[in-house]
């Protein structure tokens, strides 16, 4: 069984602060957005969780084996250093929607994301102890993205292809599972499970082909944190490109061994 424990990390009052007093130049938010996601991915990687940019006012965390302290340490790092302040719910489940929706409402119940009011809450419960097998890490990539797209059409034909693929995944694995998906660049997009079988990954590639035409292939490896997971998923769809094969997990014998 796996157990996740997922950080919601939340802007205060951001969108009131990015039209004050009157809006602020695209440009610069989008620069302090991306290095905000680049301090909080360097902070949490350190530790060995992960961080999905998401809508970027809004980051989802895997911090499995990151307890309290380490979080309110981040949170007045970014306070000291940004003209922002993060608000953090964090909430321990065995389906990973299940530990965000968990973490989400300790936010939400203390106010709005558009109060001033409610700034630098931190609330949550985290795991007291972690297990080799508390999560399961997908790393799914497109199947020869350079050769059928990326040399082949402009590159927003490619990125409509790559997006299509994600948005496919993502409404598949979060509804037959409570899965979350996140495209993290290129044609890379990264699922926090719960303990799924091959065969929940076998049905996810057919989905997306037959949805939206676009091969994918997949690696799915298991760990105590999210760096160890998702460290095996990439291992195992090494394996994928070596045996031009579509789903691989890591450790398992593959078939015909
Ligand atoms: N985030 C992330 N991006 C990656 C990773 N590996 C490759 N990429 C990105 O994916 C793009 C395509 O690389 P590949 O997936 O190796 O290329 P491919 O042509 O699909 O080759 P195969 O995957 O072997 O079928 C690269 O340009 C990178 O942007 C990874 O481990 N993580």
């Amino acid at each position: 069984m796996t157990t996740t424990q997922v950080t919601l990390v939340q802007i205060d009052n951001y969108g009131p602060w990015t039209v004050t007093p009157e809006p602020r130049r695209e440009m610069d938010l989008q620069t302090l957005q991306s290095r905000l996601f680049a301090d909080i991915a360097q902070f949490v990687g350190h530790r060995d969780a992960y961080v999905f940019f998401t809508r970027f006012d809004n980051m989802i965390a895997v911090t499995n084996g990151v307890d309290d302290a380490a979080h309110a340490a981040l949170q007045e790092s970014i306070g000291n250093r940004y003209p922002v302040s993060i608000s953090l719910g964090t909430a321990v489940a065995e389906r990973p929607v299940d530990a965000l929706t968990s973490a989400n409402r300790r936010l939400q119940t203390e106010g709005s994301a558009q109060d001033e009011h409610r700034t630098e809450v931190l609330a949550g419960e985290y795991l007291a102890e972690t297990t080799d097998t508390d999560l399961q890490i997908a790393h799914f990539d497109v199947v020869d993205v350079t050769g059928k797209y990326t040399d082949q059409i402009n590159e927003f034909d490619t990125f409509i292809n790559v997006e299509r693929a994600y948005a496919s995944l993502m409404h598949h694995l979060r509804e037959a599972h409570g899965a979350l998906s996140f495209f993290v660049g290129g044609d890379n997009i990264i699922s926090v499970c719960p303990d799924l079988p091959e065969r929940a990954f076998t049905d996810a590639v057919s989905h997306v082909e037959s949805d939206v035409g676009v091969e994918l292939q997949v690696g799915v490896g298991t760990g105590s944190s999210a760096h160890e997971a998702g460290f095996t998923a990439k291992h195992a769809l090494e394996d994928c490109r070596r045996d031009g094969t579509s789903v691989e997990l890591f450790g398992a014998p593959a078939i015909g061994d």
